[in-house]
């Protein structure tokens, strides 16, 4: 289980005149077993939050997994411990889709790869049915191809933590669904505790053990089970939205919106 504990961080600006920007200030949080999700508007902190926990960014205050302060720990153990996968991708490289997700392996990989690495990186290309692109060149993908074999390089690394920044951006919706019935079968069986920034309310709600809502100001405004969090009254007060929330037989909340509380 991760805990954030008084965490502040502010951005440097690029005018030497302007006051840094601060995103987080003794910001406290914890994160259930299992799988996370993340929820905000735009600009709210959700990418720094996870960037600030894989130790990408210098901030002040603690992050703990367990007893463990994953601040006071070297980046080589951070990286076994972790995996992330950030919002952001390369678009070329001159490498093949089976070499891309190798690199993956990376802190594992000795002077050649093994064959338990090329096992590990061909299942996990099969569980992202995405075996069949293996011997492409990974720059000719489309955006959704690119996006499942960064998730693959993420996942090859059989991490502790999985840090996902919007892993179904681009994804078609039976790959946004495939993708997170896979999450939650990896946290299941692996017990991996999965940390995910997502947009999709509705997918947050169908398949998060536990939601985390920040608001535009980088504070925490709720935590809990989806039913807990979903309200009609967080749609409106985080982002700005009139929704009609109903429930399927199993009690996931269903998000359907009815406009801006902003005229246009
Ligand atoms: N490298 C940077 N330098 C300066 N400011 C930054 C930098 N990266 C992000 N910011 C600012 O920090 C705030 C938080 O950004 P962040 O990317 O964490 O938001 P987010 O919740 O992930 O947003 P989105 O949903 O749009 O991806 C925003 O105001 C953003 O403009």
């Amino acid at each position: 289980m991760l805990r954030v504990d008084n965490l502040s961080f502010s951005y440097k600006t690029y005018k030497k005149s302007k006051a840094p920007l601060k995103v987080f200030a003794n910001f406290n949080l914890t994160f259930a077993k299992g799988f996370n999700v993340i929820l905000g508007p735009n600009g709210a902190g959700k990418s720094t939050l996870l960037k600030t926990i894989f130790g990408l960014l210098d901030y002040e205050g603690e992050i703990f997994y367990g007893q463990e302060s994953i601040t006071a720990m070297c980046t080589e153990d951070k990286i076994k411990l972790m995996s992330y996968l950030p919002q952001m991708d390369v678009e070329l490289s001159t490498l093949t889709v089976l070499e891309m997700v190798i690199l993956g392996r990376l802190p594992e990989l000795g002077y050649k790869v093994a064959d338990e690495d090329l096992s590990i990186v061909m299942d996990t290309l099969r569980s992202l049915n995405i075996d069949y692109l293996a011997s492409r060149n990974f720059s000719e993908l489309s955006g959704g191809q690119k996006k499942l074999v960064f998730i693959a390089q993420t996942l090859v690394r059989n991490p502790q933590v999985l840090l996902l920044d919007e892993p179904v951006n681009s994804l078609d919706l039976q790959k946004q669904l495939e993708l997170c019935q896979l999450l939650q079968k990896i946290v299941a069986e692996q017990n991996v505790d999965l940390i995910v920034v997502l947009h999709d309310i509705n997918l947050a709600a169908r398949y998060a053990q536990h939601i985390v809502v920040v608001d535009e100001k980088g504070a925490l405004y709720s935590s809990g089970e989806p039913r807990a969090v979903i309200t009609a009254s967080m749609l409106k007060e985080v982002y700005g939205v009139i929704a009609n929330i109903t429930y399927d037989e199993n009690g996931v909340p269903i998000l359907s919106p009815v406009c801006s509380v902003r005229r246009i």
